[in-house]
């Protein structure tokens, strides 16, 4: 009894390496040597007697931005704690951060938790002030230098009635506090982004003590992240992965771009449905039953909770998506399809910028992703949106909105082929 038990113990030996936010060793990092060497160099400096210089990691979604630098920051505090020397790495991820405030104290509660201490003001009810001072005590108490890792810092936008985002102020106050004495100890600021124009909104007093070097991470290929998952095969039983698994699961995540997240989530996904069907492999038609399921939830978790206007916005694109021949679909002419449905449903019409702001929101999901394109001296800029989804299925999910459901499908689909003719 007990070894038919054993026999049926799942597919999955070891699960940690199937999660994305699981710091793997060194030697599963695959394709990034670039990157590791560049902000090895630079943090390296901490191990001497030296303040490192500031970074600003950009790139899209699941290209190793944060593993890199958590892998760097867990090998320079190693080395560290060999030498005597007390490195701390505070890593705060800013998407959940509302204001300026929220982001400090937070600051604070991580560098506390390194050192094994209490955050000794409270999250609410005081001023920021009083918040930065805490997080300069503690730091200053315990650690000999820090790198402050800020991921997804583009999103810590902060109260709309203040004109400098509070990313912005954030980089200026640390950086500066780094050159001052409110810090003594040796700070580095590392900014993590999706946005690779992020630094363009910070302001020039930030940009004035925040000078970054720039560290830039593209898409995988599909060879990529094969690669990326055979050195995760032994997350899996031996000899339960189908031969062709791997590849189709890398193909599907670089379908659109090459998220390496997207690949490792859909390879688990596969392998527990395989589990829970109670088979004994993980074959090509689980990783198919995976994609199918991973998509249909993500866009409906994105979709459940956004406004009308931001549904119009991306239902006018994601229609522009599906007709194109390559899948994308430019800023311009989705506001074109964005004013038709709009004006078919009555409803507010905002300017192109709002819609391009709706949809550039829309990226913080990894469900649409954006670059900055212009075809030629004489035409102008426009953003051009690729799905990390089919378009299809982002359709048929914000039809089942009454409201949007109402425009005629055909309708909207002859808008679309038109205005798709009149690109230049
Ligand atoms: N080169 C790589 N080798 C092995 N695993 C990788 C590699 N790049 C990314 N991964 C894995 O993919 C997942 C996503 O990576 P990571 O969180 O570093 O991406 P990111 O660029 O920071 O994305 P985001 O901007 O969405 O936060 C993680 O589980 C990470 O371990």
């Amino acid at each position: 009894m007990l070894l038919e038990f054993d026999e049926q113990d799942g597919l999955i030996r070891d699960r940690s390496l199937l999660d994305p936010n699981y710091v793997v060793e060194e030697d599963r990092i695959v394709g990034r040597d670039e990157q590791l060497q560049e902000v090895t160099k630079m943090l390296r400096v901490a191990l001497g007697d030296n303040r490192p210089p500031n970074l600003f990691l950009y790139g899209p979604s699941g290209t190793g931005k944060s593993l890199i630098t958590k892998a760097v920051c867990n090998n320079i505090s190693r080395i560290c704690k060999s030498r005597d020397i007390s490195f701390g790495t505070i890593e705060v991820n800013c998407q959940d951060l509302d204001t300026l405030g929220v982001a400090v104290y937070e600051l604070a509660k991580q560098a506390a938790d390194q050192a094994g201490v209490d955050v000794e003001v409270p999250k609410h009810g005081v001023a920021t002030k009083e918040k930065w001072d805490e997080l300069y005590r503690i730091v200053n108490e315990h650690f000999d230098s820090v790198a402050f890792v800020l991921d997804e810092l583009d999103m810590l936008v902060g109260r709309r009635d203040k004109q400098e985002p509070a990313f912005s102020r954030l980089l200026y106050q640390l950086s500066r506090a780094g050159a001052n004495d409110d810090l003594t100890a040796y700070i580095s600021v590392v900014a993590i982004s999706n946005d690779t124009r992020m630094m363009e909104s910070v302001g020039s007093r930030a940009l004035s003590s925040f000078t970054p070097e720039d560290v830039h991470f593209n898409d995988y290929d599909a060879n990529q992240l094969q690669a990326i998952l055979r050195r995760r095969q032994d997350a899996f039983h031996d000899d339960v992965v189908d031969d062709d698994v791997i590849p189709l699961t890398a193909a599907f995540a670089a379908q659109t771009h090459g998220d390496a997240r997207k690949a490792i989530d859909l390879i688990r996904v596969a392998g527990e449905l395989a589990e829970r069907e109670g088979d004994d492999r993980v074959q090509e038609a689980h990783v198919r039953e995976a994609q199918e399921k991973v998509e249909k939830n993500r866009v409906l978790e994105v979709v459940r909770g956004i406004s009308t206007q931001k549904k119009l916005s991306l239902y006018a694109t994601a229609t522009v998506a599906a007709e194109a021949n390559d899948g994308t679909a430019r800023s311009t002419t989705g506001y074109r399809v964005y004013q038709f449905l709009t004006e078919s449903l009555e409803a507010d019409q905002y300017h192109q910028e709002t819609y391009v702001n709706k949809m550039k929101e829309l990226t913080t999901y990894s469900l649409v992703d954006f670059e900055r394109r212009s075809h030629g001296p004489t035409s102008g800029m426009f953003l051009e949106f690729q799905f990390g989804e089919r378009p299809e299925t982002i359709l048929e999910t914000l039809r089942e909105d009454s409201r949007i459901d109402m425009v005629s499908t055909d309708a909207v689909e002859s808008v679309v082929k038109a205005q798709i003719r009149n690109q230049t």
